[in-house]
């Protein structure tokens, strides 16, 4: 009930904004008309020029990120030719077509009016959930400011809008995940006069990602956002697909899961000394004091490294790492040996078995804690170069397929509920049809980005084939899955593509079942009930998310 009035008051505010906008469309016609006016009288007043300048420039940036992109676009033409104008002597200026451009301006207006009053955009939940990455955005546009807040809030951001650079320096409290800042946000003439210092100044005491926005799509404005301190400039008007996949990597980079890594040690003492430094770096550490054990600890612990002692009782830790690289499964898991013995020959010989590094005791803490932690990234790169699908970052068909058959197993041995989620895209091909395959791309690259934001990193997220995706939502029963995934089909249907011109959205449909309700089901079986449950919701109108029944 609380969640359908959000849903209403946020239709209402959407519906307020689009009106606000239209209306300030009118005000812009105006001025616009004053300005042909007094450039009629006077063509080479370099006021008036100078206001129509402005004025082309703000209508430019913000049309096309409201979705009236050919206004943007004839905006932006002669915004271009009046910068020209400007530039000139005034005995070379010529008198500038104005009204006429105005008469072309409200053309563009209605043929994007006559596309947009075909689309129906859904809109998203306004309630703000725990945990979203908050972004800080400075823009000195209010109503552009809204729809930014309103599409990225889709992909999962909480936003807060500040005006400008004025508003940024006197916000007190806790600091956001990433800023994002117009980067003419201010009237103050430090920022004309040195914008990168202006900006250095305003973001000293920020250590979060910075992106810039500008209407000036220029080498010097990429420059001096790139001197400011920004990770990359977006120019106006905003992609914001591809803004929202940009910001959510740079914020995923903080969000890592901890690393996993096994010690193969019969010295308790040390074990424990080692287990402790690393819990304290925040990684997930088990200890094995018997090598008969040793598979049975690969399969429950699943270690990204594993640091073994070179001597063990009955047996060396050049033979573990043997008996490890036997198994497919296990071969490549990097083995880091311990020893108290500074011999080079018995270091080469162990690095030749199987091992990809030697740390000597009494072992240093920062350089272990380091050690473990590049060997770990560097196979987390390897593995997502090879499991994970480029267009979208998740994993692919083969790998989530493996990743549910191992959350199966693992549940086998240790109760856990989990839930498995297919999820396709409606009348994609329509899309591809209408659009074009690249724009098609584009909004499953949307949906790789939206999944990446929404569900923990924990969860195994993949592109199962074109655009149908599968979910393993780990410790999660399918009555709180189908929330989530409810949740996201809302916000996927709010995020407003652009193809050709036309402003369109699209839907989801998805099939969810957990293995508590089938616990006699196997890994493949519940895949199957979650395919058949998205049959059921394609069948029954698409648009919505179906649970698996018997
Ligand atoms: N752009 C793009 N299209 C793809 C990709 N992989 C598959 N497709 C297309 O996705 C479309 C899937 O269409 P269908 O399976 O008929 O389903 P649909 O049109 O989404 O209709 P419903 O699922 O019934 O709502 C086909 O046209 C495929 O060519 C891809 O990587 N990129």
């Amino acid at each position: 009930m609380a969640e359908s009035t959000n849903h209403q008051t946020f239709v209402a505010r959407l519906e307020k904004l689009a009106a606000a906008y239209s209306k300030r469309l009118a005000d812009d016609f105006n001025h616009l008309t004053i300005l042909a006016g007094q450039l009629e009288e006077d063509p080479t007043c370099t006021q008036s020029l100078q206001q129509l300048h402005a004025a082309l420039h703000s209508l430019a940036g913000s049309a096309g990120t409201f979705g009236f992109v050919q206004l943007g676009r004839q905006a932006r033409e002669q915004e271009l030719q009046v910068a020209t104008t400007l530039e000139q002597p005034c005995n070379d200026k010529q008198p500038l077509p104005v009204f006429e451009w105005i008469i072309a301006l409200q053309k563009a207006l209605k043929t994007d009016e006559s596309k947009k009053s075909a689309v129906r955009i859904e809109t998203s939940r306004i309630e703000s959930v725990g945990g979203e990455p908050v972004i800080w955005l400075v823009e000195r546009d209010s109503m552009l400011a809204e729809y930014m807040v309103q599409q990225l809030h889709s992909f999962g951001f909480h936003i807060r809008h500040l005006r400008d650079a004025e508003a940024l320096a006197h916000e007190k409290g806790s600091l956001p995940d990433l800023l994002l800042i117009d980067h003419r946000a201010s009237h103050l003439e430090a920022l004309r006069a040195n914008p990168v210092a202006f900006w250095q100044q305003h973001l000293k005491d920020f250590t979060c990602p910075v992106l810039f926005t500008g209407s000036e799509e220029s080498f010097t404005a990429r420059l001096n956002a790139l001197r400011s301190g920004g990770q990359s400039y977006f120019v106006k008007p905003l992609d914001m697909i591809n803004l929202a996949s940009h910001m959510a990597q740079l914020i995923k980079t903080k969000d890592t899961v901890p690393e996993r890594v096994m010690i193969v040690e019969d010295d308790k003492e040390l074990a424990q000394q080692l287990q402790r430094v690393l819990e304290e770096a925040s990684m997930h550490v088990a200890v094995l004091d018997r090598a008969d054990t040793l598979f049975e600890a690969m399969h429950d612990v699943n270690p990204e490294l594993i640091l073994m002692d070179l001597w063990l009782p009955d047996v060396t830790g050049t033979e573990m790492a043997a008996l490890l690289r036997q198994v497919e499964q296990w071969s490549q898991v990097p083995i880091v040996y311990l020893s108290s013995q500074s011999n080079s020959e018995l270091r080469d010989q162990a690095l030749l078995k199987g091992g990809d590094a030697f740390l000597e005791k009494p072992i240093d803490p920062d350089l272990l804690i380091n050690l473990c932690r590049s060997r770990v990234k560097q196979r987390r790169k390897l593995e997502d170069t090879q499991n994970r699908d480029s267009l979208t970052g998740l994993l692919k068909h083969a790998s989530i397929k493996e990743a549910l058959d191992y959350q199966w197993q693992l549940t086998q041995r240790k109760p856990q509920p989990f839930s498995v989620v297919m999820l396709d895209i409606d009348h994609f091909k329509a899309v591809n049809d209408t659009y074009g395959h690249a724009l098609g791309d584009v909004v499953i690259a949307a949906v790789g980005t939206l999944l990446r934001q929404r569900f923990r990193s924990t969860d195994r997220l993949g592109r199962y084939g074109g655009e149908e995706f599968t979910l393993v939502l780990i410790d999660c029963t399918a009555e709180h899955a189908e929330r989530m995934v409810n949740n996201l089909r809302e916000d996927f249907a709010a995020i407003q593509f652009t193809g050709g011109g036309n402003p369109f959205s699209c839907t989801l449909s998805a099939g969810v079942v957990d293995n508590q309700h089938f616990p006699d089901d196997i890994a493949e079986s519940l895949l199957n009930r979650a395919d058949q449950a998205l049959y059921q919701a394609k069948k029954s109108g698409r648009n919505r998310v179906c649970l698996a029944t018997d």
